[in-house]
């Protein structure tokens, strides 16, 4: 389990954290989102031990990360993919990484194979392109047999596949007991992949709850031969609704409580759906006049 009490991150007059408290639970995955420059990384740095905070702590499974004695067996990090030795094989890379964890060489072997790299052993890193170096960050971060998996933009790079099998080894992850804090601004993969949602705006935290909880909150979208008369039905309901451009409706409300109004009014429906999803919760927590 992560436990972040009250961090705080302030850079001269710039305050980059500020007082930011969250918890990610055993068996879950939580995305951390939030708009460039909100402090994801700066949170995730002060978290594995990068960066000194101004004030505040963190504990994985109890311990700070700086008095863990040999943190990547309790804690997979992968903050930057892309700052690999580009001169190093994969291979060697990950056989590097097990001197330093003392796990055996043959598991940097195995690794390569489970995150698909084993064709590209021996091609230096800098020849990678950066879906195969996120491999390889995660390769890294695993080797270990972690509990706790941290990843900074895991699907940046990555294509259909590599996005979708990065999902599921994330969910077996979680599944079999362990920890996933992942940012990202792939907001279709993040509703697609986590449980739980930190989103943070100016070093502020702005939600924390369930994906379900969050996506509840994004509305239903309605289509109707006769828009303005379910409109009509649905503000005699109670239930406000706002036209879009492309006439469709958008409800604070559920598919159910918009579906029984036009069942009631007799409206004809083309269409009836959940809101904006991810995307929509995301820019209405994050847009400045939210702020
Ligand atoms: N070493 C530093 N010195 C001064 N300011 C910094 C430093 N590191 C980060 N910042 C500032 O802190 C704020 C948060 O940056 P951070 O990199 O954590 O944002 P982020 O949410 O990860 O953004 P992105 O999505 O673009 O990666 C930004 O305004 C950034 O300019």
């Amino acid at each position: 389990m992560i436990n972040v009490e009250n961090l705080t991150k302030r850079y001269a007059h710039h305050l980059a954290v500020d007082n930011v408290s969250f918890r990610c639970e055993v068996g879950s995955i939580t995305g951390f989102l939030g708009p460039n420059g909100a402090g994801k990384s700066t949170t995730l740095r002060m978290l594995t031990g990068l960066t000194p905070p101004t004030s505040g702590h963190v504990t994985i499974d109890g311990s700070s990360y700086a008095r863990l004695p040999n943190p990547g067996r309790l804690i997979g990090v992968m903050l930057d993919a892309a700052a690999q030795h580009p001169g190093r094989t994969g291979l060697e890379t990950l056989k590097l990484t097990a001197r330093l964890l003392d796990v055996p060489a043959k598991e940097a072997v195995q690794m390569l194979d489970r995150v698909g790299l084993a064709g590209a052993a021996k091609r230096r890193v800098g020849n990678y392109s950066l879906g195969m170096r996120q491999r390889l960050g995660i390769g890294n971060a695993l080797l270990g047999d972690p509990s706790v998996l941290v990843l900074d933009e895991p699907a940046n790079g990555m294509d259909p596949e590599g996005i979708r099998w990065m999902r599921g080894l994330l969910q077996d992850f979680a599944a079999g007991g362990g920890t996933v804090l992942l940012s990202s601004h792939l907001l279709g993969e993040v509703q697609a992949t986590v449980d739980r949602l930190v989103v943070i705006g100016n070093g502020r935290i702005v939600a924390d709850g369930s994906l379900d909880e969050m996506l509840a909150g994004s509305g239903t979208v309605v289509r109707a031969v006769d828009g303005p008369a379910l409109a009509a039905a649905l503000a005699g309901a109670g239930l406000t609704a706002t036209t879009r451009d492309d006439g469709s409706l958008h409800v604070v409300g559920s598919a159910e409580e918009v579906g029984r109004v036009a069942a009631a009014s007799g409206a004809v429906l083309t269409a009836l759906g959940e809101g904006g999803g991810l995307e929509d919760v995301f820019f209405r927590l994050t847009s400045p006049a939210a702020a």
